[in-house]
């Protein structure tokens, strides 16, 4: 219904501009586009759902999202592919592992600083009724 589109808008903006804000970021560049298959041939034998910082802003465009929940699930799926690719105990997935930990810290941080409980709780509300 209207408002609901109202409420899904708003919820649009809302997670485009931090999605911008966390692919702006220098220190997550790692995590802004797909990872390259032809550079890392065996990287989708071990990750079965990819996922990167574009990807995340073209499914809100898609309207894929409609809570904050659902955003944040595919911010950990993000995570959760670098945790399980770079497990090593070398500087560079250290490094990789820690950055991982960051973005999902930030984003986190964001959306409980700039989201509004009961627009949340709104937001659940339709897709409890979807
Ligand atoms: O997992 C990732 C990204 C980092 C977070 C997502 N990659 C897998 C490869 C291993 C490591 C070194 C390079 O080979 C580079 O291609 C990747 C990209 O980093």
């Amino acid at each position: 219904i209207c408002q609901e589109e109202n409420t899904l808008r708003e919820l649009r903006i809302f997670l485009r501009d931090i999605c911008a804000k966390l692919a702006r970021n220098k220190q997550f560049f790692m995590f802004t586009k797909p990872v390259d298959v032809e550079e890392v041939p065996d990287y989708l034998d071990i990750i079965k759902e990819p996922m990167d910082l574009e990807t995340l802003m073209s499914k809100i465009d898609k309207h894929s999202y409609i809570c904050a929940r659902d955003f944040l699930d595919d911010i950990d799926l993000i995570v959760r592919n670098a945790l399980e690719y770079n497990p090593d105990k070398s500087a560079e997935d250290k490094h990789i592992r820690h950055r991982a930990c960051s973005l999902r810290d930030k984003a986190y941080a964001f959306i409980k600083a700039e989201m509004d409980s009961d627009f949340e709780d709104t937001c659940r509300d339709i897709r409890e009724k979807r």
